[in-house]
C-alpha cells in the first residue's frame, strides 16, 4: 500500500489516549498544522550524515535525557544542567575514548509515555494510568487522568521554548571547549567524579593553550566554538506527529524533532507506528527488547530502511543485563550477514527496571554497566560497531537509581525521587557511565 501522511489510520494502533471529544482534537491538530516547525530539514539531513558515520564505525552516539519531560519540572536551570552533563559526558567520550561524539537529547518533545498497564490502582481506587504530560495529568484524580488534547499544544509550546534555549546554549560561548572546566556541575564538585572530570578538563585546557601557542587560534575552529545537540522523542502520539509533518521537495519531514523512535510496545510490523515512520525522512530508532528475534529485526530493516541507507535506521537494544551477551550477539550476527549498516545503540535502562523495597521503581547501577559491557563484548565477538548509548538521565542530583560511586541504597531513594515515570541516572552516575564507556571504546581499539 502506498504511504501517505494519513495511511497509519488504516492500521491497528496501540498505546493511544481515548479523547472524550474528537472535535477538540481536530481543532488542536489544525492549530498544530499552522505552527512553525521545531526543527529544520537541513538539520535532519546533517544528523543523518552524522549517523551514517556512526554506522560505519567513525563516531559514537550519546542519546539521553529525562524518561518524560514535564510541565512542572520545566525551568532554565533544569535544561542548562542537562546540557551541561551531556557536554561533560561527550567531552569525556571524545578525550578518554578518542571518538567523535554525536549528541541527541531526549528533550524538547519527550512528553508521551507508553504504559505497561492501562489502569493504576492505589488503596483500592482504580484510575487510568498517567501517560505523560502531553496526554493527561500525573495527579491521582479522575479529573486529571482524562486525556486533554490541549496538552498537545502546551507540549508544543514548551518544546519551542526548550529548543530556543538549547540553540542558545550550544551555539557558542557556554559550549565552547574553552569552557570545559566550567561545565563541571556544582552538584559533583568535591566528589570522586567531579575530581576525575576536573583533572581531565585541566589536561584539555592545557592542550588548547598548547595549540594556541603553536599559532593556531582556537576561534579558527568552528567545531571547538560550539556544538550540535539534536532533539528526539518517542513518536507515540500520531495525531501530534502527523500534524508536525511538512513536505519539502517531495519528501516528508516530521519537524517535531530531529530523531524519532518507535517504542518497544508499538513496533509491530503491521501496526500504525511502523507505517507512519516508514514514510518520513528523519532518522528512525526502534527499541528492541529481550523477546525480539533476529527475524523481527530483519523485517523491521526491510520496512523502515528499504533503500539500505546507512544513518537511516538505529536499533536501540534494551534487553536487560541478564543473558544480554547471547541475545545481542544473535541480533548483531543477523544484521551483519545481511550486509547492512545500521547504528546499534545500547539502552541499558529499560530492561533493568526493578522495584525497591519501598515499592519505587529503580535501576541498579551495576545492571546498567553490565548490559553496556555485554553490548561491547558482543560487538567485539561479531566484528560490528557499538554505535552508542541511550540513557535516562538528568543533570540534577536526584536519587532514583541505586549504586554508583556514591553507593546509593534503596533507603536513599526517598531523598530526592522526582521522576515523572522511570528512574534516571543522576549527574554523577551519568558521568561515571561516560568514563566506563570511554574505557570500553579505548579497549576496543587497543
Ligand atoms: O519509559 C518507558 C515506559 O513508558 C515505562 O517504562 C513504562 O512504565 P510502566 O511499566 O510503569 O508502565
Ligand atoms: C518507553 C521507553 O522505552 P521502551 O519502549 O524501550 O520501553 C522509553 O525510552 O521511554
Ligand atoms: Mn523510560
Amino acid at each position: 500500500m502506498t504511504w501517505s501522511p494519513e495511511s497509519w489510520k488504516n492500521f491497528p494502533i496501540k498505546q493511544q489516549p481515548t479523547y472524550p471529544d474528537q472535535d477538540v482534537l481536530g481543532g488542536v491538530r489544525a492549530k498544530l498544522e499552522s505552527m512553525p516547525p521545531l526543527v529544520f530539514e537541513d538539520e535532519i539531513v546533517k544528523l543523518r550524515k552524522g549517523l551514517a558515520e556512526v554506522a560505519e564505525g567513525r563516531g559514537f552516539l550519546l542519546q539521553g535525557g529525562d524518561c518524560a519531560e514535564s510541565f512542572s519540572e520545566f525551568s532554565e536551570e533544569h535544561i542548562q544542567q542537562m546540557v551541561q552533563v551531556m557536554l561533560q559526558m561527550a567531552v569525556t567520550l571524545t578525550y578518554a575514548g578518542q571518538c567523535h561524539v554525536l549528541k541527541i537529547g531526549r528533550m524538547a518533545g519527550q512528553f508521551a509515555k507508553p504504559r505497561s498497564a492501562d489502569m493504576e490502582e492505589i488503596d483500592g481506587v482504580s484510575l487510568p494510568s498517567y501517560r505523560g504530560d502531553s496526554v493527561n495529568g500525573i495527579e491521582f484524580t479522575a479529573e486529571a487522568r482524562v486525556p486533554d488534547p490541549q496538552r498537545l499544544l502546551d507540549s508544543y509550546h514548551q518544546s519551542a521554548v526548550t529548543m530556543n534555549l538549547l540553540r542558545a546554549l550550544t551555539r557558542g560561548g557556554f559550549a565552547s571547549l574553552r569552557n570545559v572546566k566550567e561545565w563541571n556541575l556544582a552538584a559533583m564538585a568535591g566528589g570522586p567524579l567531579g575530581e576525575k572530570y576536573g583533572e581531565m578538563a585541566e589536561r584539555i585546557h592545557e592542550s588548547l593553550d598548547f595549540i594556541e601557542a603553536c599559532g593556531l587560534p582556537i576561534e579558527a575552529f568552528a567545531s571547538l566554538q560550539g556544538t550540535a545537540l539534536y532533539t528526539s522523542h518517542e513518536a507515540l502520539l500520531l495525531d501530534y506527529e502527523e500534524a508536525m509533518l511538512r513536505e519539502h521537495e517531495g519528501k516528508w519531514y516530521d519537524l517535531s524533532a530531529h530523531f524519532l523512535w518507535i517504542g518497544e510496545r508499538t513496533r509491530q510490523l503491521d501496526h500504525a507506528h511502523v507505517e507512519f515512520l516508514r514514510g518520513v525522512e528523519n532518522p528512525i530508532g526502534v527499541k528492541v527488547g529481550p523477546a525480539a528475534t533476529a527475524d523481527d529485526v530483519s523485517a523491521l530493516m526491510d520496512k523502515l530502511d528499504p533503500d539500505k541507507e546507512p544513518g537511516k535506521l538505529v536499533f536501540i537494544t534494551r534487553v536487560g543485563a541478564e543473558g544480554a551477551y547471547e541475545k545481542l550477539k544473535s541480533l548483531f550476527e543477523r544484521v551483519e550477514l545481511s550486509g547492512r549498516k545500521v547504528v546499534w545503540v545500547c539502552d541499558p535502562m529499560h530492561g533493568n527496571t526493578v522495584k525497591a523495597s519501598s515499592g519505587l521503581k529503580t535501576r541498579k547501577f551495576e545492571s546498567v554497566v553490565s548490559e553496556i559491557q555485554a553490548f561491547f563484548k558482543a560487538h567485539k565477538a561479531v566484528g560490528t560497531w557499538p554505535g552508542g548509548v541511550h540513557l535516562e538521565m538528568t543533570g540534577r542530583n536526584v536519587t532514583e537509581c541505586t549504586g554508583g560511586a556514591y553507593a546509593l541504597s534503596d533507603e536513599d531513594l526517598l531523598e530526592c525521587y522526582d521522576t515523572q515515570c522511570d528512574p534516571r541516572l543522576n549527574a554523577a552516575q551519568s558521568l561515571e557511565v561516560a568514563f566506563l564507556v570511554a574505557e570500553e571504546l579505548k579497549n576496543l581499539r587497543g
